[in-house]
């Protein structure tokens, strides 16, 4: 039905009366939503349970959630849906969750009507902002473990942050059903590291839908309701937002107090701008609209918000006639790698900025820079919270908003202590730096200082051999070392983070034939001998390429970087020089030979029309190059020459 109204006011919208039309359509989109079936403001606080399923990375909380929406009749059995709230397309194609997602569910249990708002949330570690976000609305966990693969270094740091936060956790074995399941030892595991009871630990297997009842039910009987007061003034907590075409932004909001009823005027305490309530909806998974929102609920507020720094997550919103005071917000997640965002030409600018601006509402993580590069003209310095945040950004960009834009190599921030001059004396020695491309000359620098974190590394014993190879390789110190069963080991190492982000975590599972987890958490700065290797392609430093590195390892990525491009740059008709430079020391040289492409070589007489298309195949494949010092580069080459 959506899409159908969708089209008929699109060809509306191309008439003279277009704007007028949009209007109304507007109004008739906001009909078409299904109406509340029930009265959910009647249900009382006593029986809300806001939770949270968190578990590591592929134990299935996607799976446990689509049971859920099944068992309480969200969406209907054997509808083929799987991973219902995984509705990103890279969520689907990556098969792992990148967005928190929530859903209202309905159960009856003894015979009572219970409202349970369920959040699913990504378990990779590059997305942990969006889980600790999602903790702040909920009063429980489900902590779900995959009884075959056990404990692992993200459900260590899942467990603590949720109790941390003081919620009550249900601890879930999944995938009983597996063969090589072993819920009795993972129950040890959970016993020992966490001091969870055996007997409150559940087994159910979310795939076949075994057990689905015991988790409702327990979810139930422990987790607290939420500490609301429906009386006192509207205040709520907003805690994730995203663009849509048509309404502009759309909050989801957590009510600690009050209530809220369409064209309500609230206003924000971060900004104090104030906005009149144009929607009201809650999410079972798909919108259903609501008049009122009451204290203890999770909804959707549209109010016209144009811009993605109007939703700001952690912001209080309450009524603009009844100020109150702001609810504790979030500490703003703390960007870790950075990288150079471009676009492939500069005509593209502006769809780009667009682009960036949608999706950094969705995903407020990612911090934002204008920058400008010699090569790439204007662009933009993007902060991530790891690599495969990066990597799922730029694939955002490409397929919800057909951007195509260049990514440089990924940086940290490092610190630095300048030598004292006139200048500095007033504007202070200290900077930071991510873009190796404003790294001071080595004369002024006094003392380089890099970002190090603590990395748990969980995995059975007969890898700890490779693994700590690894860690020392990448420069890290050993801090302790547990036994968690009678084959697991959980290592624990001070790391740099440069030394992580790029494919730290592939290695890793690589050497451990996938079975070693690992996590990091953000451990300050460390003094350390750092330098800026160059890349010169016939004699152009190409600043893009540059890279900041410890002394002890330019050499040898000075090699492997000159040895990457070689294999990635295309033969081109001049002859390239490719050179690792350091301090004004030559470290690796290769050469690229000449070669002259005339792809309609080989076509002898006159096929003109197969001439005509080689040939324009050639200039298509041309187009996806980037020229740098008369040089064409493939676009992916600044990102993938740091990868092994
Ligand atoms: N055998 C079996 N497989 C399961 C079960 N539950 C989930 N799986 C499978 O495990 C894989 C991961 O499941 P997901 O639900 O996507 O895991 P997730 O924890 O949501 O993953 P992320 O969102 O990436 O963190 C999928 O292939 C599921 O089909 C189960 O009970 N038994």
């Amino acid at each position: 039905m959506f899409n159908l109204i969708k089209n008929i006011v699109y060809i509306h919208a191309k008439s003279p009366k277009s704007k007028i039309c949009r209007v109304k359509w507007r109004a008739v989109i906001t009909r078409t939503y299904c109406e509340a079936p029930i009265d959910y403001t009647q249900i009382p606080i006593e029986r809300i349970r806001n939770f949270s399923i968190i578990a590591h990375v592929d134990h299935g909380k996607s799976t446990l959630a689509d049971r859920l929406l099944e068992f309480t009749g969200a969406i209907t059995k054997n509808s083929g849906q799987n991973q219902v709230l995984d509705k990103l397309q890279v969520e689907r194609e990556r098969g792992i969750t990148v967005k928190a997602q929530s859903v209202s569910l309905l159960y009856n249990y003894k015979g009572n009507e219970y409202l349970l708002n369920l959040i699913d949330t990504p378990g990779h570690v590059d997305f942990s902002s969006e889980v600790s976000r999602s903790l702040s609305a909920c009063q429980g966990v489900i902590l779900v473990v995959d009884a075959n693969d056990g404990v692992q270094a993200q459900t260590v740091a899942n467990f603590y942050l949720a109790f941390g936060k003081d919620l009550t956790i249900v601890p879930v074995l999944n995938k009983i059903d597996l063969k090589n399941a072993d819920p009795d030892r993972v129950t040890k595991q959970l016993q020992s590291l966490f001091d969870i009871e055996p007997q409150e630990v559940l087994r159910i297997s979310a795939k076949l839908g075994t057990g689905i009842q015991s988790v409702i039910e327990a979810l139930i009987e422990r987790i607290s309701p939420p500490k609301v007061d429906r009386t006192a003034p509207f205040r709520a907590l907003l805690f994730d937002s995203w663009f849509d075409k048509y309404r502009g932004a759309l909050s989801l909001i957590y009510i600690q107090d009050g209530e809220i009823n369409v064209g309500d005027e609230v206003q924000s305490c971060h900004s104090q701008k104030t906005y009149s309530i144009k929607s009201l909806s809650l999410l079972r998974p798909q919108e259903v609209v609501t008049k009122k929102l009451v204290a203890g609920q999770i909804g959707l507020i549209g109010c016209n918000m144009r811009t993605s720094k109007e939703a700001f997550i952690g912001d209080t919103i309450h009524l603009s006639s009844c100020p109150v005071e702001p609810l504790q917000g979030f500490e703003p997640p703390q960007p870790m790698v950075f990288a150079g965002v471009y676009p492939m030409d500069q005509s593209q600018h502006v769809n780009l900025r667009s682009a960036i601006d949608k999706l950094t509402l969705n995903d407020s993580a990612v911090s934002v820079d204008i920058d400008s590069s010699p090569a790439l003209g204007q662009g933009w310095r993007l902060g991530f919270l790891g690599l495969l945040h990066l990597e799922v950004f730029s694939q955002r960009l490409q397929q919800e908003y057909g951007a195509e834009p260049i990514l440089t190599a990924p940086s940290v921030t490092y610190k630095i202590t300048l030598k004292e001059t006139k200048q500095n004396i007033k504007t202070g020695r200290e900077i930071f730096v991510n873009n190796p491309a404003l790294w001071p000359d080595t004369v002024h620098i006094e003392e380089t200082f890099e970002p190090m974190v603590i990395g748990t590394i969980i995995t059975p014993d007969k890898y700890l051999g490779p693994i700590m190879s690894l860690c020392m390789e990448r420069r890290g110190v050993q801090r302790n070392a547990t036994n968690i069963d009678n084959d697991r080991v959980m290592l624990q190492y001070d790391l740099p983070l440069c030394e992580i982000i790029i494919d730290f975590h592939d290695s890793l599972k690589t050497i451990s034939s996938g079975y070693a987890s690992f996590d990091y958490e953000d451990n300050g700065y460390q003094s350390s001998n750092l330098v800026k290797l160059r890349i010169l392609l016939n004699g152009t430093a190409v600043e893009e390429l540059s890279n900041i590195v410890h002394i002890s390892k330019a050499q040898s990525i000075g090699r492997k970087m000159v040895l990457k491009l070689k294999e990635m740059i295309p033969r081109q008709m001049i002859q390239i020089a490719v050179q690792a430079v350091c301090n004004g020391k030559i470290l690796a040289r290769e050469t690229i030979k000449a070669y002259r492409k005339d792809v309609t070589a080989k076509l002898y007489g006159g096929d003109v029309t197969r001439r005509m298309k080689l040939l324009a195949q050639q200039a298509a494949g041309k187009k996806k190059m980037r020229m740098v010092a008369n040089i064409s580069l493939p676009r992916e080459t600044f990102i993938d020459v740091l990868k092994k």
